[in-house]
């Protein structure tokens, strides 16, 4: 990271809004309003969609088809306040800036989060570029200055990840709940020692590792590991040794001995015809 950036002030607060159940008003139904019907239906939030039906966009129709359950749809525009009763969230996605503007007013009186899609000084939040893969969210913003290189990104760090991270923080959290059955409650010595423990298994595990976190091994570990307050590799707790594969024949006849000296056989051969024809 350059040193001459401040990392302080200036950003905005990342945080993973738990929206389970909350009730969110989206007004509009066109593209936009259908990515933040998938951001909200991400966080398992209750819909409440309004837009004139000749205005709806295909993928928005299509959400509305799959997820009767968490989206209700009004055929109809914004009418007003009472809109916004029992509202948590309200997002607009509008061809019709002045409409926002209005929108974004009555949320602030009421004290509704608002988040009006092109309109960033009316945003409570903005939404941001997102990388995920089962429990594992990533978001990335440049708070405004370019939604484009939000995308951008989204593509460099996709690229510097192997796929399996989500699989592996999903064991992780197995792993977690079964210890907090062992060894439950909050906070104090015990609570310190957990937190202990789990950070030394995702210190000593790697991805790989992880995702063969299955009911049994975790069994294991936890009667290996926690119970004798230590943290075994899956190598020791499979009970096999680091060398995988014992070598079945002496060690010049390896692949990689082979490799170097038929290459300097061959180098050689080559030298002595090229010296033989100058001659
Ligand atoms: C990240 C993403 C999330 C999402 O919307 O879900 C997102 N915009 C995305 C795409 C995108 N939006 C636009 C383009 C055209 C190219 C360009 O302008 O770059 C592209 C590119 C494309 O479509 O690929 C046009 C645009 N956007 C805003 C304005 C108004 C303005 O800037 O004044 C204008 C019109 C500008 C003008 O008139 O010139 C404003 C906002 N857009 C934000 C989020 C918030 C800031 C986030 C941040 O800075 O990180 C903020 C402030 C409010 C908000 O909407 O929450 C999503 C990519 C998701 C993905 O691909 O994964
Ligand atoms: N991520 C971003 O920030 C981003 C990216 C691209 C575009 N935008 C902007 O977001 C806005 C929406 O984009 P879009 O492509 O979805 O537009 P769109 O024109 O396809 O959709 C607008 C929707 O709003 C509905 N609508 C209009 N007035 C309404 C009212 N009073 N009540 C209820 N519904 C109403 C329309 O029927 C339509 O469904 C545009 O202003 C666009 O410039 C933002």
């Amino acid at each position: 990271m350059a040193e001459s950036r401040s990392s302080v002030g200036g950003g905005s607060l990342l945080v993973a809004w738990q929206l389970k159940d909350k009730n969110v008003l989206i007004v509009g139904g066109g593209e936009v309003a259908s990515q933040r019907i998938e951001s909200v239906l991400t966080g398992d939030g209750l819909i409440t969609l309004l837009a004139p039906s000749k205005g709806v966009h295909t993928r928005t129709k299509h959400l509305i088809d799959t997820y009767p359950d968490r989206i209700t749809y009004y055929d109809r525009r914004f009418s007003g306040p009472a809109e916004l009763h029992k509202m948590d969230m309200v997002l607009t996605a509008l061809d019709d800036v002045n409409r926002s503007r209005e929108i974004c007013e009555l949320c602030r009186k009421a004290k509704i989060p608002v988040n009006a899609a092109d309109i960033p000084d009316l945003c409570d939040f903005y939404f941001g570029a997102q990388v995920r893969d089962g429990p594992l969210q990533i978001m990335i913003s440049t708070n405004g200055n370019g939604p484009r290189m939000a995308a951008l990104m989204k593509k460099k760090i996709e690229g510097a990840l192997s796929g399996k991270e989500g699989g592996a923080i999903e064991k992780v959290g197995e792993l977690r709940a079964q210890l907090k059955e062992r060894a439950p409650g909050v906070g104090g010595p015990l609570g310190r020692k957990r937190m202990k423990w789990m950070s030394e298994v995702c210190n000593t595990w790697d991805i790989d590792e992880l995702t063969h976190l299955d009911h049994d091994t975790i069994a294991k570990l936890l009667d290996e590991g926690w119970e004798k307050n230590t943290v075994p590799t899956l190598d020791q707790l499979l009970g096999r040794s680091k060398q995988i594969c014992s070598p079945r024949y002496p060690a010049f006849l390896s692949s990689q001995w082979l490799l170097a000296t038929s290459s300097f056989a061959l180098g050689a051969a080559c030298t002595v015809l090229v010296l033989s024809r100058r001659k």
